[in-house]
């Protein structure tokens, strides 16, 4: 049977994503995102599923420099799902939540709520930790402790946990994206009800620091009128200055255009890396119609 990593415990945003695309594959709960990624090239599992970017907080970097830097996997597909945050409690903390003292989640869930955070729980301090799922078991295991989780609904039914305050998410528009990664291109499995689109994308390294040079690189797509959704620097971790660019291009690999661009930046001496080709889902089903296979 097909294996799949995704950042856990049970109950997190990624298991909800990874529910969506493999709703009847193993689901393996890891306890950081390196360690899904991990798994997938010591081929411990097929595929691992990991947060890349939320709308409030912008990109998970520990994915992108994990992704770059440490285990070359490749995207095979990618899967957008509605963010929504809860305030979870123990049942023993309903009669006074707002005597909270301590918020535990991940730390882009926190920064997604901070004006409810500033407004209702302005004394309350944060303990971040490796997923929202695991926020919620940690509130779960110390009922007796005047501490609250941010997580979701998935979460608060798994971990038995009250929600004191829905909706708690500062904007409206909160979507994160997940990226599906495999250590070789395979076909993703049909959902074609989510399918949105696809997308191609390239890690491109500039030859040294000169005036234009993003702007030549820009040029090559610009010019074949190719269509990025996301362009992401991140540094090189080799010396101040030295950056790398991650970008998304809003088609799939074609014969002419997409290898065009990269005969283009590779005579610039741009190094250029294929990330992936990969298809794109968007999940607008709410929490509770999603079926947990067991
Ligand atoms: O903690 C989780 O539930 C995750 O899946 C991680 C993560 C993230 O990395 O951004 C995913 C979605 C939410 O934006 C908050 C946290």
């Amino acid at each position: 049977m097909t294996k799949i990593a995704y950042l856990g415990p049970k109950g997190t945003f990624t298991e909800m994503a990874t529910i969506s695309v493999f709703p009847s594959e193993e689901r393996i709960p890891f306890r950081t995102i390196p360690d899904c990624m991990d798994a997938v090239s010591k081929n411990i599992v097929d595929f691992a599923v990991v947060p890349i970017e939320n709308t409030i907080e912008g990109s998970v970097n520990l994915t992108l420099d994990y992704l770059i830097h440490n285990q070359k996997l490749l995207i095979n597909g990618e899967i957008t799902v509605p963010i929504e945050q809860q305030l979870l409690i123990h049942s023993n903390n309903t009669k006074n939540w707002t005597a909270i003292k301590k918020v535990y989640s991940h730390p882009h869930a926190i920064a997604q709520c901070h004006t409810f955070l500033r407004s209702l729980l302005p004394d309350a301090e944060f303990e971040y930790m490796n997923s929202t799922g695991s926020a919620a078991d940690y509130v779960a295991k110390n009922p007796d402790q005047p501490i609250a989780a941010i997580a979701n609904e998935l979460a608060a039914k798994e971990y038995n946990l009250v929600v004191a305050e829905k909706n708690i998410h500062d904007y409206e528009n909160n979507h994160t994206r997940f990226v599906i990664l495999k250590n070789e291109s395979s076909s993703m499995p049909e959902s074609p009800s989510y399918y949105i689109g696809d997308k191609t994308t390239l890690m491109v390294t500039l030859p040294a620091d000169y005036p234009g040079a993003l702007h030549h690189v820009l040029s090559a797509f610009a010019w074949r009128k190719l269509n990025l959704s996301k362009i992401e620097s991140r540094p090189m971790k080799t010396g101040l200055g030295n950056y790398f660019f991650v970008i998304d291009v809003a088609m799939k690999m074609d014969e002419v255009l997409i290898p065009g661009v990269i005969a283009e930046l590779e005579a610039l001496k741009c190094q250029v890396t294929l990330l992936g080709s990969y298809p794109c889902y968007s999940l607008s089903k709410k929490v509770d119609e999603i079926r947990v296979e067991t």
